[in-house]
């Protein structure tokens, strides 16, 4: 079940709320994305939120303004509270309900423009936290140019492995210290074991590293015992935001044989607090492309509709901004850019292969696609790889030199999704800051 086009995501749209028609905005009409808010140094209780423009709907407030009735009626107030986890578990005929009435509420001429005015709360002056209660967090390895770029550094001899053109890799991450954009962590200490050395020592990292992803926000869960087929794999998933998985690549090194990243990946990962819904994105849809003579994926995993249009073309950037640079007032650096479409596996391969042995995912859970190297090198998605491993340092505008990140650098990623006939929409932005290891 695969979201199609609708009048919400008309071009011609207008809104009444003018910042959503200014150049550049990442949250036009079109867009109408979900987070939890509330105003920055207040105690108010956190609640649903949708941007537009510069502006925030509060969702708390319009529903007891009743201004919707049935399935939207419904999605709103599920909407209203500290979490998101109850909208995600009603489905797509609710959020699509939702979405309709918000979307002609907010178009000009709406007989509910003073009514939705009234819950408007300026972006500048709110604050966000995460949207939804996170029971589980899935990482998977869904470019095969990161795994073989990263893989060559790891396993010189074996890149890519053999099981990759046929299984979604993935490792099941911690969601107890998935945190919202911005997010200020220190740097992480653990065992490092360098290659002349005897044994191990116990110390801050010096390889830190980022992960450009994106991360999908599961709506109705399954039954445990209960595999999710592919064809309704779609309609399991809620919506889509940056991911940033910090990795502490000379712990990983040491650490991640037989069983995988453990303490490398789980001290801080970092999302966008603005969820682009699986419905908005319905525009930006683009074919599954892999190269000829590449293994047909096992029937679990293959439908018609997912090679024609199961992947999403969502243009990514990261940009790097040192403390030297701040103190020179000069911009974030962007160091590489790239795009989800150049991803093996789709999002619905990935709910398919996740739930085939009965796993059961739950309304909030969050899968992260994997690191989302493009096959150029400047699409390169984390600095191992544009470093050659370390080799190759960046020159930052400053004058200083990068190969993994020092403390008191501030990382920021963007994403936009741009198509014929389409609106722009984007992703806001997923900001995170080193502080220096705290002492060991
Ligand atoms: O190939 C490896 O051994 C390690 C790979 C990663 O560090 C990447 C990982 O976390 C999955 C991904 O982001 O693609
Ligand atoms: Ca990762
Ligand atoms: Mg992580």
């Amino acid at each position: 079940m695969m979201a199609t086009l609708n009048e919400t995501h008309d071009p011609a749209l207008r809104s009444w709320v003018e910042s959503a028609h200014r150049a550049g905005t990442d949250f036009p009409i079109q867009n109408l994305p979900f987070g939890v808010f509330r105003r920055a140094g207040s105690q108010e209780p956190w609640r649903g939120g949708v941007a537009i423009g510069d502006q925030i709907v509060d969702l708390a407030a319009l529903h007891r303004a009743h201004p919707f009735d049935g399935a939207a009626a419904e999605a709103l107030a599920a909407a209203a509270g500290p979490t998101l986890n109850a909208l995600m578990a009603l489905g797509p005929a609710h959020w699509g309900a939702l979405r309709l009435a918000l979307s002609r509420a907010l178009r000009q001429g709406s007989a509910l423009e003073a009514a939705v005015a009234a819950c408007l709360v300026p972006q500048a002056t709110a604050e966000l936290t995460l949207p939804a209660r996170i029971g589980d967090y899935t990482d998977f390895y869904t470019s095969i140019h990161h795994a073989t770029n990263i893989g060559r550094l790891f396993r010189p001899d074996n890149p890519l492995l053999p099981n990759y053109k046929w299984v979604p890799i993935g490792y099941h991450g911690r969601s107890s210290s998935v945190a919202v954009s911005p997010q200020a962590f220190r740097r992480p200490c653990g065992q490092i074991k360098a290659p002349e050395a005897a044994a191990p020592v116990l110390a801050p990292s010096r390889r830190l590293d980022i992960e450009l992803e994106l991360g999908l926000f599961v709506g109705p869960g399954n039954a445990l015992g209960e595999p999710i087929p592919i064809a309704q794999a779609e309609a399991h998933l809620f919506g889509v935001v940056l991911l940033n998985d910090w990795s502490a690549r000379d712990i990983q090194a040491w650490e991640y044989q037989p069983l995988g990243p453990f303490l490398a990946k789980n001290f801080a990962t970092t999302i966008s607090p603005w969820v682009v819904t699986w419905e908005a994105l319905a525009p930006f849809r683009a074919p599954l492309e892999r190269p000829a003579g590449d293994p047909s994926p096992l029937s679990y995993l293959d439908s018609e509709a997912n090679r024609r249009a199961g992947a999403l073309a969502i243009e990514l950037e990261v940009a790097l901004r040192s403390a030297h640079m701040r103190a020179q007032g000069l911009p974030a650096h962007p160091i590489a850019r790239t795009n989800y479409r150049y991803a093996y596996w789709t999002p619905a391969q990935l709910v398919a292969h996740h739930t085939v042995n009965g796993c059961s995912l739950q309304p909030g859970d969050l899968l992260g696609t994997g690191t989302l190297s493009g096959p150029a090198r400047e699409q390169a998605a984390a600095l191992i790889e544009l470093t050659e491993g370390g080799k190759r340092p960046l020159e930052l505008p400053s004058g200083e030199r990068r190969t993994f990140l020092e403390d008191g650098d501030e990382v920021t990623l963007t994403g936009w999704c741009e198509a014929p006939g389409a609106v722009r929409i984007g992703f806001g932005t997923c900001t995170g800051l080193v502080l220096p290891a705290p002492t060991v």
